[in-house]
């Protein structure tokens, strides 16, 4: 009888530790993502940010990743590369960029200057700040959809969403790590420095590359232990540009890309201005306003793997993320209504928000694989990033220029400095009407799934 070749990807110990070495790598880019957003309040009094300063510079996000399609690029190196060349790549680039961006926030030697570049005018030390948030965002970007194929490597046909999950899961306890210790970090010691939480991050950041570089030991091993390919195979399945036409001529794809885009819209600029959100709207002080937010993140560390193992075992993809788009717009419009402004509601939301956002992308990253083929897969990731990135650099400005021209409603000293109030009830409708629109294409695809067969609805698992 003939023996059952086993791969490294058969030791559930060699797979799991694959995975919690990267996940590691992500959870410090993540930590670094987010680590600004809580210090909204001490930005613009400290450094003299205005709203719309502080949503240009988040929106430096999409700057490199989308203009210069760097995101698609990443996906294009990565398919022909393979993920050790990429991701050390991408670990390299974040660092170099937060090192920038660490500088500008320190430094004052820009204090004083403002530049117009193209049509934004702002302070040099945001564009400068900026730069190096755009250089970084290429690589935790590109780091991301490594880390989606490294997982699909090792977890295919076996517990592939749970591992997604969970690597999603790792990666929101450094967003909620930032969000909950950035404003604690920079009042350490009695005196305010807003640099400290990023030289924090650039820390571990190079933790994460020393993880990184692990990682691509553990990578080697499994290549060496499998069944090596033919030229003619390897010819095969090398990537060739004309698949990327492939990939955007495929409806479900578009479904996928453009719900990526509304529902991620709804949530990460949400989170750059909850805490802002819950000073102005719920009364919260300066130094508990990020906690309540960060509950978002730390609740779908348990959901997202929860939900993940839920479609691996029994299907349902499509469906998972129609409940969570349904969530994602109840949430959101009960933060638009007014006299709902107790803080228990804050935090009931924030956490039905964490349920909502463990849904959708428990279902929508494991699907890809069943829409695309893996030779694809790095560059069909990266063209979704792309879409995506559309929205997490151009809602935060949006959001910024918002509550800057129609939300002011009066001026008020906090810790000794003077800053504005907002009413956010307008930028929470925006933030709703994205949910509505992620849900109408969540529908779609599940009707586009009926039809093409591509699985959505079956299990992960192949017994
Ligand atoms: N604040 C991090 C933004 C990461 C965006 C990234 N393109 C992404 O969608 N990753 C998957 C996830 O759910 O975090």
């Amino acid at each position: 009888m003939e023996k059952i070749r086993q791969t490294l990807r058969d030791s559930a110990a060699a797979r799991w530790t694959a995975l919690a070495v990267v996940a590691f790598t992500m959870l410090c880019g993540y930590y670094l993502t987010d680590v600004v957003a809580p210090l909204k309040g001490l930005l613009e009094g400290k450094l003299g940010w205005g709203s719309s300063d502080f949503g240009f510079f988040n929106s430096a996000y999409g700057w490199f990743n989308v203009f210069l399609g760097m995101l698609i690029v990443g996906g294009i190196i990565l398919d022909k590369m393979g993920v050790r060349f990429t991701g050390l790549m991408a670990t390299i680039i974040m660092v170099c960029g937060t090192i920038i961006k660490f500088w500008a926030i320190s430094t004052h030697s820009l204090d004083g200057q403002v530049w117009k570049v193209l049509w934004f005018e702002a302070p040099a030390q945001v564009f400068i700040a900026g730069l190096g948030f755009a250089i970084f965002a290429v690589g935790v970007e590109v780091a991301g959809i490594t880390v989606s194929k490294i997982i699909y490597k090792w977890f295919k046909g076996k517990e592939l969403a749970l591992a997604m999950g969970l690597e999603m899961a790792t990666a929101r306890l450094g967003t909620g790590l930032a969000i909950a210790t950035a404003v604690p970090i920079a009042k350490a010691f009695g005196v305010v420095d807003v640099s400290r939480p990023i030289l924090l991050a650039l820390i571990l950041l190079c933790i994460g590359l020393l993880s990184f570089v692990m990682y691509m030991f553990m990578d080697k091993k499994l290549d060496a232990s499998e069944v090596q390919k033919t030229q003619a195979e390897m010819d095969e399945d090398a990537f060739k540009i004309s698949d990327i036409f492939k990939i955007i001529t495929n409806k479900g794809w578009w479904y996928i890309a453009i719900l990526c885009v509304l529902f991620y819209s709804a949530v990460f600029p949400f989170l750059k201005y909850a805490t802002d959100l819950m000073i102005n709207k719920f009364g919260v002080s300066e130094e508990l306003a990020g906690t309540i937010p960060s509950m978002l993140p730390f609740g779908t560390i348990l959901l997202t793997p929860f939900f993940g193992n839920l479609y691996d075992r029994k299907g349902k993809g499509a469906t998972i993320m129609i409940i969570g788009s349904l969530l994602i717009i109840a949430v959101h419009a009960l933060f638009s209504v007014p006299f709902l402004h107790h803080w228990i509601m804050a935090i009931i939301l924030i956490l039905v928000l964490g349920v909502g956002f463990s849904l959708v992308p428990s279902a929508m990253w494991p699907s890809v694989p069943k829409i695309i083929p893996e030779k694809q897969l790095g560059t069909a990731y990266a063209l979704i990033f792309w879409v995506q990135n559309w929205g997490l650099m151009g809602v935060p400005a949006l959001i910024g220029w918002v509550l800057e021209k129609y939300c002011i409603t009066g001026q008020v000293v906090r810790d000794g400095l003077t800053v504005n109030t907002y009413n956010y009830t307008l930028p929470m409708l925006i933030f709703t009407g994205f949910g509505v629109l992620a849900l109408i294409f969540a529908f779609l695809l599940k009707i586009e799934d009926k039809k093409k067969g591509y699985g959505l609805q079956l299990p992960n698992i192949v017994k």
